[in-house]
């Protein structure tokens, strides 16, 4: 077996399982208690261990509306833990790939936002994501930092999981109908991240790999929406569709406010890496198909 020259950060989340199943042999996935974030000083060891010719971060301080209470513990998930990570690629002259949110920022700019926009994150959560980009830049000038949103797959915890197990318990289902964004699944982001490694392979690192690049599904909807496309594939598969329902955000409170509108322009990363993500709807059928077999 070669060895693996990608090192993941992360084992059981979404874009880390994707990543490994994609990647197969190339790919080594290193999560807690091995590599903590909490506890930035496992890193080095990991890194050691491994001696990679890519790492990408796969793992952060995921949970939105406990990010608001808990900061401290999601500013190292999200902030310093991966700071620290490219701190030791940088030492290590190793490219470093990391992951980002919408949620930088607020959501009123009312059309797709351009990584030139300038951010203003409104959670915990998305001030976390967006101090962490910064200091990973800082820390490692050669990495590249992707800004998804919406993240759905066949495993782990995820919006297009709960609607299918809340569609199969209950007759009548109310979703959120006025914010609008870009589902994606962890699969294409993997398969984009992967593609990504490939092209810094092939022509060496180049300045206009850094930096921050827009990486979502094709296409935009709101979580009604997601919602009722997921359900309408489920029925295909003899799951009763319920009555669907289009909420307002006020009639669902969070502890964290979403943006209204966190619509991204993936432009820069086709003209720069060639990378183009399918239709989230496409993508959707295909994670109901495999979680329905
Ligand atoms: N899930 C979503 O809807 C969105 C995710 N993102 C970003 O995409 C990236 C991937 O997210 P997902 O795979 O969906 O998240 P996930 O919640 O499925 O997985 C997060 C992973 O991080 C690991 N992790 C948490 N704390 C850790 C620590 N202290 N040390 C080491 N590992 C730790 C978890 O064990 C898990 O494997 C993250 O950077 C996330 O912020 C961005 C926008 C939306």
């Amino acid at each position: 077996m070669t060895k693996p020259s990608i090192l993941v950060i992360g084992r059981t989340g979404q874009l880390a399982t994707s990543l490994k199943e994609l990647g197969g042999d190339r790919v080594v996935t290193v999560g807690r208690p091995e590599a903590d974030l909490q506890a930035p000083e496992t890193l080095a060891a990991v890194v050691d261990a491994h001696k990679p010719d890519f790492i990408v971060n796969a793992a952060a301080w995921t949970a939105v509306d406990l990010a608001e209470t808990e900061q401290e513990a999601a500013k190292k998930g999200n902030h310093t833990g991966p700071a620290r990570l490219a701190e030791e690629a940088a030492r290590r002259g190793i490219p470093f790939i990391h992951v980002s949110t919408d949620y930088v920022f607020d959501g009123k700019k009312g059309a797709p936002y351009l990584e030139s926009d300038p951010i203003n994150p409104v959670t915990a959560y998305g001030r976390t994501k967006a101090e962490g980009e910064a200091a990973v830049l800082k820390a490692q000038p050669q990495s590249v930092i992707l800004r998804t949103a919406w993240v759905y797959s066949a495993h782990g915890k995820n919006f297009v999981k709960t609607m299918l197990n809340a569609g199969a318990k209950n007759p009548r289902l109310r979703v959120v109908g006025d914010q609008r964004g870009n589902p994606t699944s962890s699969d294409d982001l993997a398969a984009v991240i992967l593609g990504i490694i490939d092209k810094i392979k092939e022509t060496g690192w180049q300045d206009s790999y850094a930096g921050i690049f827009h990486a979502t599904g094709s296409g935009e909807a709101t979580w009604y929406e997601l919602a009722c496309h997921a359900l309408k594939e489920a029925e295909k598969h003899g799951q009763t569709m319920p009555e669907m329902e289009a909420i307002k955000t006020s009639d669902w409170p969070t502890p964290a406010a979403r943006p209204a509108d966190s619509r991204l322009d993936n432009s820069k990363l086709e003209r720069v890496f060639g990378q183009k993500m399918p239709d989230w709807r496409e993508s959707v059928t295909r994670t109901v198909n495999t979680l329905m077999k």
